[in-house]
């Protein structure tokens, strides 16, 4: 055992059926020119799933390719953002009772798209705080469904899929090692997700489905385009630059980027081109038939490679997290073993 070192053991997702974009153009669900931008092929809908049960099995599965006991686990994450099912409750407590069935600490992680990621951080360091404490399991899951959400509308540089997605970490061993995990916050972004909105007393107060694109219209009205954009652009070149650094590699060195599953225009803009990443190395050609799973895209996007056989040892993966505050955040993972459970 490493002392720090932290490993993945499994990973696992639970994705319902996915619905074609095409089909959404065809019957005025989805603009064509959200199609068109995004390039994306199809999203994933639950037909009734809530979001901690499709953790809950995501969870089931990882827990089970670890070959984990209930009592090996030591902490459970649950990151999601949108509605869990309930007004007032734990999902995270829910996930441990469905999945684990221990009474380790629970707790939930809400920091949006970057929730995941922000829970592999936040893992690492509380399993390096105490050598009795070896493995958690870190989940994900939301449900972006009407009335209060559109998935092809509410968010028009992206479309968004359901699912649930789960990652058993250890200090001890595992088929993958987190080498490095750099955050980056910038707080002066949170406005773009509220925009001119005053606070409300309760949930949909002034709209009654979630329309980030006014928020963000409210807010690059007062601050400007090319000031935002440049602020982004900053935070995500930090961001990269110290996880590589803190692995002692360089961008040459990686062998596979697993993005946020953001439509093409988004994901040309922050990682193709400014990274000079090849999208055939990265998960877009899968991503782009699951849609943006909120918190999950990493988990989802390690475990799709890891099941379809293209991570073998000694391949790096740079894994990527954004999301509204803004946060980023980005992890360097190097594959010691061929995944166990890879379809091929
Ligand atoms: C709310 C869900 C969530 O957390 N999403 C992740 C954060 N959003 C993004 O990264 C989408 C990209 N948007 C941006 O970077 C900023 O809004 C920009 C750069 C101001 C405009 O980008 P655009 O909307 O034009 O693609």
């Amino acid at each position: 055992m490493n002392d720090g070192a932290l490993y993945i053991r499994a990973t696992g997702t639970w994705l319902p059926p996915a619905e074609r974009v095409a089909d959404a153009v065809a019957d005025g669900r989805c603009e064509a020119a959200v199609a068109r931008s995004t390039r994306m092929e199809s999203v994933t809908v639950s037909a009734g799933e809530p979001a901690p049960e499709m953790a809950a099995r995501a969870a089931r599965t990882a827990l089970e390719r670890a070959a984990a006991e209930p009592g090996d686990i030591d902490l459970v994450l649950h990151a999601s953002f949108y509605y869990q099912g309930f007004d007032l409750w734990a999902p995270a407590s829910y996930v441990q009772r469905a999945a684990v069935g221990n009474q380790c600490p629970a707790m939930e992680i809400r920091q949006v798209s970057n929730g995941g990621m922000a829970a592999l951080d936040l893992a690492w360091a509380y399993l390096a705080a105490d050598p009795a404490r070896v493995a958690a399991l870190l989940t994900t899951g939301d449900r972006f469904c009407p009335p209060g959400f559109d998935r092809w509308r509410s968010d028009p540089g992206t479309v968004y899929g359901d699912g649930g997605t789960a990652l058993v970490v250890s200090r001890h061993s595992g088929f993958a090692r987190v080498r490095s995990i750099a955050t980056v916050s910038a707080p002066d972004l949170e406005g773009m997700h509220r925009g001119d909105d005053p606070f409300g007393p309760a949930p949909f107060s002034h709209r009654d489905v979630v329309d980030l694109d006014a928020h963000k219209r409210d807010f690059l009205a007062r601050h400007g385009v090319a000031p935002t954009v440049a602020r982004v652009a900053a935070a995500q070149e930090a961001v990269v630059k110290q996880a590589l650094a803190d692995a002692g590699l360089g961008l040459a060195d990686i062998d596979r980027f697993v993005l946020p599953h953001l439509g093409h225009r988004r994901l040309h803009v922050a990682y193709f081109a400014k990274f000079g990443i090849d999208p055939a190395r990265s998960t877009w050609s899968w991503s782009r038939t699951i849609g943006h799973l909120g918190a999950g895209d990493p988990f989802a996007g390690l475990d799709h490679l890891a099941t379809a056989g293209e991570l073998g040892p000694g391949d790096t993966c740079l894994l990527f997290g954004v999301g509204a505050g803004f946060s980023w955040s980005c992890a360097v993972v190097e594959i010691l073993d061929a995944p166990s459970w890879r379809d091929r």
